[in-house]
């Protein structure tokens, strides 16, 4: 089983609202349809805002922490990143993946900590009956604080421990994580270390950026890769591309 992120950095043109990178889109889908074609059986996507998303919570002052209690933010909010939804399955449906949206917005909460919970009767039941579940970063209720953004990585951390995956992938922008010299670091087993170079994004990000990325995924006992699109079929064919994160 394996529980893969596209990144919005990959897959939108993340500096220009609402806009699609099409050609990157197509070649994720690429690579997904050659696994399943190839016999991977159990895939869970999650996609992630880039240009979608960000935007429109960074304009309404939503974050992970922060959150607000006007519905209409919220559904302006979920609405873009159902709109990129809408396009990545389009995309994957069109190769024959049998993708299915999953909205966290409908599924999910967080406690008044700001702990994540997220059932998966729902995704387990459609991987069992042999579909591609496609979540994606979104907003969800948040007890004391009306409704916070969830990323696609906290997501996928939370999927992988849940759906005990065994591989973890993030698809980004970048080939990995890159060191001071924009060299792919091999491997992160503590933040503290890479912590100098891990930035935030470039566009407009509410959760973090790398150095979110970075923290979440260390959260996690099972290892993670980071790396960029050309890597994603070695990825899905077995590989360890990019930066491990353990
Ligand atoms: N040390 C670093 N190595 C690589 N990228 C870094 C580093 N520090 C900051 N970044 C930024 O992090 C970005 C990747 O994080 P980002 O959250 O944008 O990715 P994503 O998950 O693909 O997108 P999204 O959050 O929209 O789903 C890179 O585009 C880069 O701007
Ligand atoms: C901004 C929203 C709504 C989701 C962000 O998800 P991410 O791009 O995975 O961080």
């Amino acid at each position: 089983m394996i529980v893969l992120k596209l990144g919005g950095s990959v897959v939108t043109e993340k500096d220009r609202p609402e806009t699609l990178d099409g050609e990157a889109l197509g070649r994720a889908a690429d690579a997904i349809a050659a696994a399943i074609d190839g016999g991977l059986e159990d895939l869970v996507v999650v996609h992630g805002g880039g240009s979608f998303g960000h935007h429109n919570a960074s304009e309404h002052g939503v974050s992970t922490t922060e959150g607000t209690r006007d519905a209409t933010a919220v559904l302006d909010i979920h609405g873009a990143m159902k709109t990129l939804n809408q396009f990545v399955l389009g995309r994957l449906l069109e190769r024959d993946v049998q993708a299915l949206p999953v909205h966290p917005f409908s599924a999910a909460a967080r406690d008044d900590e700001g702990e994540l919970d997220l059932p998966t009767r729902q995704i387990e039941t459609m991987l069992a009956e042999g579909f591609v579940p496609v979540l994606h970063g979104d907003v969800i209720a948040h007890a004391g604080a009306g409704a916070t953004v969830v990323s696609g990585d906290e997501l996928v951390a939370d999927l992988a421990r849940t759906l005990e995956a065994d591989r973890v992938g993030l698809c980004s922008t970048v080939p990995g994580v890159l060191d001071e010299e924009d060299a792919v670091i091999d491997r992160i087993d503590e933040f503290d270390a890479v912590a100098a170079v891990l930035g935030a994004s470039d566009a407009t990000d509410v959760t973090g950026g790398m150095a979110g990325k970075v923290r979440t995924l260390l959260a996690l006992e099972a290892e993670a890769a980071i790396f960029g699109l050309e890597a994603l079929e070695p990825f899905l064919e077995g590989e360890n591309p990019g930066t491990t994160i353990d």
